[in-house]
């Protein structure tokens, strides 16, 4: 799901209300009723049902008549209350280009008045769990209708929660700066995943860094989990920092000493098979000694035992879950039953749509969003003062669009180092391409724009990074492929048995 920050800037208060309406409803209805939504707005009926039209139309809620009929949030309405709550906190301002994905998670850059960069991780747990949650009805208990709503934002707390407990202690995370809801909003780590790192400069210092994180995590009683090269960052200096760690384990676990191994032989075998280097030593739990407890501080951030039970239990249930394929067949199933509830509606609302997608696109290419909350009167004038205000971050954000994030840079090099740079393949591709001649003999015969020649290389260029990629990742079910999203575009059993290659 894509997160459209613009047509932020076209809702009024009475629409949020709407729509703030909707999620508290959602507590106990799947589907909320009109009259509901009027009765907790405390709106008048038309008034409601002018904001509910408009919150459809930017498919910020979810419309079904099936059984009865009522709305309900989509991700994208869930994303814009929580943007809204980050705006009004002042924590960001502008939302800029998408820079990663995971099977659980959208990875936007974010940026505060200040035009300082941050990163802003949408959970979106439930969309591979949705539906083993709702037949769940043990964990219901209480809750009559437990939603992704919920699930999203445990994850986010958790996350939030551990994050902050373990930058408090010194460990290399980024920095936590907020949450709201199913978003957290972090520092932005300056590295590229330590997947896409072809050579080290100095592997013996980037090997012992990592075992002595992991005996720290150990001596604060903690165990990763997944510590593996998608989740870790490593920057130009081979600073590393750990990004995601979604299933932390106690080192009083029963199985703690299989999970520490498990992580510590990750590790080990990456090198070997990557960088051709044998760690010569090797932690073991047995050395580490449990002498600090994160557990007083991860609480305090509201992430109690209590939250964290209900938590592990629906992590489990999402370990036997369906792939990637029927989830989307889900969603378009679920999508198909609107469209055939909502043809009338639709058909009128196409020539929008499509004026929409051309205004989309014209933001694309601009590559940033600013966020723009107040009412819709001041909407232009605003925006046009603040684009004018704020071209620097405009440039930021045009770089973002190339991806900013994957250039090399040959800064940092030491003056004392004969050892080699650190190149990632994308580059070595790069320079393959810029330095070798063109391979066809047609090829100069053809005379191309320099437009169309642009387009060629970007296209050419995309596609072998692509294939680069998806041979690195012995990708076999090929599909949604990024050159961005690289890795995380693996789903969680993938992954599983991506580590179970390293025992
Ligand atoms: N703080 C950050 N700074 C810079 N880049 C980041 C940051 N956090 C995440 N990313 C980028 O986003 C990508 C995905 O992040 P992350 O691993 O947290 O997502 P995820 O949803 O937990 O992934 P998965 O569920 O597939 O394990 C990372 O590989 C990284 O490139």
């Amino acid at each position: 799901m894509k997160l459209d920050a613009k047509n932020l800037r076209y809702l009024t208060k009475d629409d949020f209300r709407t729509l703030v309406s909707v999620e508290m409803g959602m507590k106990n209805h799947e589907l909320v009723p009109v009259n509901l939504i009027c009765t907790i707005a405390n709106l008048k009926y038309g008034g409601t049902k002018k904001s509910i039209t408009t919150l459809h139309k930017f498919k910020l809620l979810f419309h079904d008549a099936r059984k009865y009929d009522g709305y309900k949030l989509t991700y994208l309405g869930y994303d814009f209350l929580a943007l809204k709550t980050l705006v009004q906190r002042g924590v960001c301002a502008y939302v800029g280009n998408q820079i990663g994905v995971g099977k659980e998670s959208d990875i936007y850059i974010v940026a505060d008045e200040d035009n300082k960069e941050m990163v802003l991780k949408l959970h979106r747990l439930g969309r591979t769990s949705f539906k083993t949650i709702k037949n769940n009805r043990d964990y219901l208990k209480h809750r009559k209708s437990a939603s992704w709503l919920y699930l999203s934002r445990l994850a986010a707390l958790k996350e939030f929660a551990y994050m902050k407990a373990l930058h408090d202690n010194g460990f290399p995370v980024p920095t936590p700066i907020d949450y709201n809801r199913h978003t957290i909003v972090m520092s932005r780590v300056r590295g590229y995943p330590m997947t896409q790192i072809m050579e080290l400069r100095h592997p013996t210092k980037v090997y012992n860094d990592l075992m002595n994180l992991l005996v720290k995590l150990a001596n604060y009683g903690l165990i990763h989990g997944d510590f593996n090269e998608f989740n870790i960052l490593i920057s130009d200096e081979e600073e590393i920092t750990l990004i995601d760690f979604p299933q932390m384990v106690s080192t009083s676990h029963i199985n703690a000493e299989m999970y520490f191994d498990r992580d510590v032989n990750c590790i080990r075998t990456f090198f070997e098979k990557r960088f051709g280097f044998i760690g010569q030593k090797w932690p073991k739990l047995a050395d580490c000694q449990n002498i600090h407890s994160l557990d007083v501080q991860i609480a305090a951030s509201g992430f109690t035992r209590d939250l964290e039970k209900d938590f592990d239990k629906l992590a489990e249930e999402q370990i036997d879950l369906s792939d990637d394929e029927n989830i989307d067949n889900d969603n378009d199933n679920d999508e198909e039953e609107e469209n055939n509830n909502n043809n009338e509606e639709e058909n009128n609302e196409e020539e929008e749509e499509n004026n929409e997608e051309e205004e989309q696109e014209q933001e694309q290419e601009e590559g940033y969003h600013e966020i723009e909350t107040s009412d819709e009167e001041e909407e232009e004038s605003d925006s046009d003062e603040s684009v004018e205000n704020n071209k620097q971050v405009i440039e930021e954000f045009h770089g973002l669009s190339l991806n900013k994030n994957r250039d090399f840079k040959f800064s940092n090099l030491k003056d004392d180092d004969n050892a080699p740079i650190i190149l990632r393949k994308e580059y070595i591709q790069e320079i393959g391409e810029i330095e070798g001649e063109p391979v066809d003999g047609d090829f100069e015969q053809y005379v191309e724009t320099p437009e169309e020649r642009k387009k060629r290389k970007e296209e050419e260029k995309k596609r072998a990074i692509a294939d680069k990629v998806k041979r690195q990742l012995n990708n076999k079910k090929g599909g949604k492929m990024s050159v961005r999203n690289t890795v995380k575009s693996k789903n969680k059993r993938e992954r599983m048995d991506h580590i179970k290659a390293y025992k």
